[in-house]
């Protein structure tokens, strides 16, 4: 299966001190499902910051969708990230729509009809507990309500690529496990995914899923089948 993620040598340095990440060389393959874990510290936020481009590498390429992102003229940008779904540590939400018109943002930025938005909202609002919070500003939802909108709203579109920070962090198991299989379904239906966690929980679950571990800024992977996927030649 092709790439859908390259990492070549990857370096990023915040200011003028040491390295955060070195040298990571790695490939997502299209389709895939990947846990993204390490201690706290380790660098997982600043490698999805890199992954959806809200962050330059200080060295190396990077990839998506066959593109060189590290080169890309900014005005680009836009329309790389709407293949890009993104569940953000801190949610992002904007403050001063509704829970339904957060989820809704991507379907209507696609153009898609009222009646159609609606449908797929409320489906969405309905699979992650939120039906009647619909309604609701984000400053007045709890934390893991504004973390299930903000999966809605990522998920909403049925992005190539998902990626995920912690995304279960502030929920209790049994809306962790169902939120695991939205996950696991949007992957079936051929979305690359994308999960920083630290809950080997949640990482027991998929058994097809395949872990990047961070340590230090540098990536291992004990089954060595990301730094030197298999290819398969089209
Ligand atoms: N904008 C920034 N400027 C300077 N240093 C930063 C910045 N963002 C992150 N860092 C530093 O980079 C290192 C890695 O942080 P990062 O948030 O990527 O780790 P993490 O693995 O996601 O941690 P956690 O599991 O606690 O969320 C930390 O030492 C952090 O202080």
């Amino acid at each position: 299966m092709a790439d859908i993620v390259q990492f070549e040598n990857v370096g990023l340095r915040y200011g003028a001190g040491g390295e955060t990440l070195s040298d990571l060389s790695l490939s997502l393959e299209a389709g895939g499902f990947y846990f993204l874990t390490g201690p706290s510290g380790a660098g997982k936020t600043s490698m999805l910051k890199l992954l959806y481009v809200a962050q330059r590498p200080s060295r190396g390429v990077i990839r998506l969708f066959g593109e060189d992102v590290v080169t890309m003229p900014r005005a680009e940008l836009p329309a790389l990230r709407r293949r890009i779904g993104v569940v953000f540590q801190d949610f992002r939400l904007v403050p001063h729509l509704s829970a339904f018109d957060n989820v809704a943002l991507p379907l209507r930025l696609a153009g898609m009809d009222d009646d159609a938005v609606a449908a797929s909202v409320h489906e969405m609002l309905d699979w992650v507990g939120l039906t009647d919070r619909a309604a609701a500003r984000p400053a007045t939802l709890s934390g893991g309500e504004q973390q299930r909108v903000a999966i809605a709203r990522a998920v909403i579109a049925r992005p190539e690529l998902l990626i995920a920070d912690e995304p279960t962090g502030n929920v209790d198991p049994e809306m962790a496990n169902r939120l695991l299989h939205l996950f696991d379904g949007l992957n079936a239906l051929g979305t690359t995914v994308l999960i920083a966690t630290h809950d080997l929980h949640l990482m027991g679950h998929v058994p097809r899923a395949r872990t990047l571990r961070l340590a230090r800024g540098r990536v291992s992977d004990p089954v060595g089948a990301l730094r030197h996927p298999p290819r398969v030649r089209a």
